[in-house]
């Protein structure tokens, strides 16, 4: 076989809104550091640039969307391979790695990945390598980097590559004094700086000594490091056989093995050691012994739990969480199911090694980890929740621009001080991904944004949201390029779009909280005069939205760009760039201003993934400052990347003024900025009652400058819609009768005309499932607290419509059960509710209040109380009348809380055991009987 296709594997991403399409292209980069070569493909592309049928070997990474549907990309194929008449042999020849993308405050977490892997193993596909499940709710990187770090071995097995098949390959090495070594492969294992020591290699021998018994009954005792700083911890070893499930990765080694060679290490200024081992941890377990402990119970210690494989090349992984099963296996396995904690399997008859912290009486403790496969050892922490908001409060916020704020580095940890768990740590980074664009100004005038917000010229529907941006005043020398002209996003295709963009004309803007409610809830009334946007109740749709006038202008000025900000650029991709396959990025145009792109196409509010981090600390200057962003992006530093970045949201422009020694060409913000995302809500309107309009309803989020945000914000789409419509929202009015000075004014023609002048860019979405039976005499229990009530509006609205249509038309029981604060302050829409209760629409209204103090004892706070507080009646309705249950708002807490309430109802009233009643639920959601519409 020719060398370069021996080298070359199919890589297959199925993406919704880009995390894993972003995934996968990275894997694609780092395969060529690996001296391997991803064709790679979205799954869309099925049957014209792949056939499943005739490859041997493809790594796929799949995430999952709606209430656990497929990515609408991967929709086809998923239909062709679920085929029933495929025989059982159909992909026998075909040996696979899986790493699915989802969210684990979704029911069913990465539910199309894992039916995807159950599918291909049913037609006889083989892991080469453990599937792993990515948590956006933790990060994805906890898992997606550890899960990429073992690949790469597996797939050279697979492919049947030995290292001397990589000769010609270059890798590169970054030594302690930042020099670039590159050497061939051959030489790897002889790397005296930053790789593996010669140290190394005698412990891999001698680690490899032991044999399976050895493993089985011998003791570790804790590295004397760690007894040091009180801490105990076992090893424990286990030998699963369930092949359904896989490895959820936390914490990744800095691993020392020859292969990793994507990782660059750097040495730690005060250490001379110029290895990033860490070998005396390595040496503490080794002269020690193992401790191994062979039991069942890995449930002692989430974090910090490790993974190790002696037989296959997956080592070096941390368990975090245990696998979700997916509805069939709950389903068949209920007892599993309600195992969950204690199931962690990987491959058939593979053996793994977990080491858990026992006790943990400090704060970040720093735990060191022998990889008995690879010899490497590994420097993870760990930290109790307490500590993490101990340590938020003491956050020190920067002062914008301001170098000499930056604090001592005896103050508490925060984004911008490093914590002591990672002063002494070698650290190991990203590789730099290479620079691939090149900017240039094109003329000295300026570009346009001619129309006032909400103009009312927008006759183009590819016209740019800026058209409803602050005024930015043109002065006679602008004249050349028009950037309202441009489509949105350079007319990319927006994810989950099953419609083109349409314009929603204003009609209504009406706060539904009163004044002193601590969030303001406004419901959007819009006319939709184009055709081509056709929905439901209960469909979502999406907003395209800008990111605000103000942060963008305040970023191209940390940029030193203000002055530009205006100009026409032309984008290129920078010759001789080193980046495989370099284009400029779809959603951002070639020629157009940098405010217009920092303004509607890139997200500036997404907390800096790592490899910006990484790119950032190449054009900073400060030594400290330029340390503390490679610990942020380092293996080493994941905790405090999720605890400091993901945790608080802060943005590329939080991260430049707490780090004012960084200034990066623009370029290298236009390389990893994701797109900006359209924002999905939902219409609370029936277009049977109501046609043409869509209305939908949204708390206006505040997001406070502290714990590392350095200003005050509010969120990206919800503080626009408040902003361009402030002048025209009406106080809530629960009478109908109460019309005060505003509304007056809006009634005024002029006013309203001048509030119609308002657009908003809509377009329909894909996937949707939430919508109300066909039949209006089935039964309905509809849960939505807070903004969560939006679709049940719309289905009782719609039947209101069906039943004004056809009076003899015989209505189901609805159920609504909803839930706020305060009754005086934010029980939204409460006088349409109670006239749809006197209407005979609605059934029953019950609702709770879970801040109000004067209530009595025993009154429900929280959805969930109404649920079982009326658990005998929800049952008959389920059981007997056959009732369709829908839940809709916060995914986090509500949707799991609400599904429990339901399992409690069964026991109290059927005497289920608490296996069998979420048996029971599950069976509901297989049966489309328990429905979600939750976000996170
Ligand atoms: C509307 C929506 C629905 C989602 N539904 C699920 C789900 O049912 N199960 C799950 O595990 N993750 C779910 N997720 C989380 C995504 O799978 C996760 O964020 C993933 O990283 C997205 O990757 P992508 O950008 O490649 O689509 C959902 C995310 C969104 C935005």
């Amino acid at each position: 076989m020719p060398e370069e296709s021996r080298n070359c594997f199919l890589l297959l991403y199925g993406s919704q809104t880009g995390q894993a399409k972003a995934i996968a292209e990275e894997i694609a980069e780092k395969a060529e550091q690996h001296g391997l070569r991803a064709d790679i493909h979205c799954l869309s592309q099925t049957e014209r640039k792949f056939y499943i049928k005739r490859e041997s070997c493809i790594v796929f990474v799949v995430s999952t969307t709606g209430d656990g549907d497929p990515p609408d990309t991967a929709q086809k194929f998923w239909k062709r391979l679920k085929k029933k008449t495929l025989p059982a042999d159909y992909l026998s020849h075909l040996h696979y790695a899986m790493l699915g993308l989802g969210d684990s405050n979704y029911t069913n977490f990465c539910s199309c990945s894992k039916n995807f892997d159950k599918r291909l193993q049913e037609l006889g596909a083989k892991w080469f390598y453990p599937a792993g499940w990515a948590d956006d709710a933790m990060g994805l990187e906890q898992v997606a980097e550890p899960w990429m770090d073992g690949l790469w071995d597996s797939l050279r097995k697979q492919l049947g590559i030995v290292p001397s098949d990589l000769n010609g390959s270059l890798l590169e090495v970054i030594t302690n004094e930042d020099e670039v070594h590159s050497y061939e492969p051959e030489e790897r294992n002889n790397i005296q700086n930053g790789v593996l020591s010669d140290a190394d290699i005698n412990l891999k021998d001698s680690i490899r000594k032991c044999n399976d018994s050895q493993l089985d009954k011998s003791a570790v005792s804790v590295p004397s490091h760690l007894k040091e700083n009180g801490y105990s911890k076992t090893l424990l070893v286990h030998n699963w056989h369930n092949k359904d499930s896989a490895i959820n990765y936390d914490t990744i080694s800095s691993d020392n093995s020859v292969d990793e060679t994507d990782e660059k290490c750097i040495t730690d200024n005060k250490n001379t050691e110029t290895s990033c081992s860490g070998e005396s941890d390595v040496d503490s377990v080794v002269e020690q012994g193992l401790n191994y402990q062979n039991q069942s119970n890995s449930g002692n210690s989430k974090t910090g739990q490790m993974i190790f494989d002696r037989d296959k090349d997956i080592s070096k992984k941390v368990v975090t969480d245990i696998c979700e099963p997916t509805i069939d296996e709950c389903i068949s396995e209920p007892d599993m199911y309600s195992k969950k904690s204690s199931v962690i399997s990987v491959d058939q008859g593979d053996l793994y090694a977990i080491l858990g912290t026992d006790s943990c009486s400090q704060s970040v403790p720093n735990i060191s980890i022998v990889d008995i496969t690879n010899s490497a050892s590994v420097a993870s922490t760990a930290s109790t929740s307490d500590d993490i908001s101990a340590k938020m409060e003491h956050m020190t916020l920067m002062d914008k621009g301001d170098n000499s704020n930056i604090p001592s580095l005896s103050s508490a940890p925060c984004l911008g001080i490093p914590s002591s768990a990672l002063a002494n740590t070698n650290l190991t980074i990203p590789a730099l991904s290479p620079k691939f664009l090149k900017l240039e100004y094109t003329s000295e005038t300026e570009m346009l944004f001619v129309s006032p917000p909400g103009s009312c010229c927008l006759s183009d529907k590819l016209r740019v949201v800026t058209d409803l941006l602050e005024v930015v005043q043109h002065s006679s020398k602008c004249s050349s390029v028009r950037v309202l002209e441009l489509p949105f996003q350079n007319g990319s295709n927006f994810p989950s779009a099953a419609s083109a963009v349409v314009m929603g004309m204003v009609s209504k803007v009406k706060v539904l909280t009163a004044e002193t409610a601590v969030k303001k809830t406004l419901c959007v009334t819009l006319k939709l005069q184009e055709e081509g946007f056709v929905y439901q109740p209960g469909d979502s749709f999406s907003i395209i939205c800008p990111n605000p006038a103000q942060e963008v202008q305040d970023l191209l000025k940390r940029l030193k760009l203000d002055e530009k900000a205006d100009m026409p650029y032309k984008l290129s991709v920078l010759p001789g760039t080193k980046k495989k396959n370099a284009s400029i990025p779809s959603h951002v145009p070639e020629s157009a201003s940098l405010r217009h792109i920092f303004t509607t196409c890139l997200d500036i509010r997404e907390p800096p993934k790592k490899a910006l981090l990484r790119a950032l600390v190449e054009s900073t200057e400060d030594e400290s400052q330029k340390r503390r962003l490679q610990e942020l992006c380092s293996k080493q530093g994941n905790e405090e990347y999720t605890q400091f970045l993901r945790q608080t949201s802060v943005s590329i422009l939080d991260i430049l003024y707490t780090f004012p020694s960084c200034n990066p060409p623009v370029e290298t913000l236009i390389e990893h900025l994701p797109r900006l995302s359209p924002r999905p809500y939902s219409a609370s309107s029936s277009p049977l009652l109501t046609p043409k309009e869509l209305e939908f309803v949204f708390n206006v989020m505040d997001i406070p400058q502290s714990n590392g945000r350095t200003y005050f914000r509010k969120g990206v789409c919800t503080g626009w819609l408040d902003q361009i419509t402030k002048q025209f929202q009406t106080p809530s009015s629960r009478s109908g009768s109460e019309v005060d000075a505003v509304v007056a004014r809006i009634q005024d023609n002029s006013v309203s005309h001048k509030c119609s002048q308002i657009r908003i860019p809509v377009y329909a979405r894909t996937t949707q499932h939430f919508h109300m039976p066909e039949d209006l005499s089935i039964p309905l229990i509809l849960v939505g607290p807070g903004t969560g009530v939006a679709p049940f509006v719309g289905f009782l609205r719609h039947r209101l419509g069906r039943k004004q249509q056809d009076p003899s038309l015989k209505l189901g029981e609805v159920w609504l059960i909803f839930g706020c604060r305060h009754k005086e302050l934010d029980f939204l829409y409460r006088s349409e509710m109670e006239e749809l209760k006197a209407d005979g629409i609605l059934t029953k209204l019950l609702i709770s209040f879970s801040r109000d103090e004067d209530q009595p004892i025993n009154f429900p706070r929280y959805v969930q109380d109404n649920i079982r507080l009326h658990g005998e009646e929800i049952v008959e309705l389920l059981d007997e009348k056959n009732a369709q249950v829908y839940v809709c708002g916060d995914a986090r807490n509500m949707a799991k809380d609400v599904n429990q309430a339901f399992v409690d109802c069964y026991v109290k009233v059927q005497g289920l055991s608490e296996d069998t009643a979420k048996t029971k639920l599950m069976q509901l959601r297989v049966h489309h009987r328990y429905s979600e519409d939750v976000w996170t």
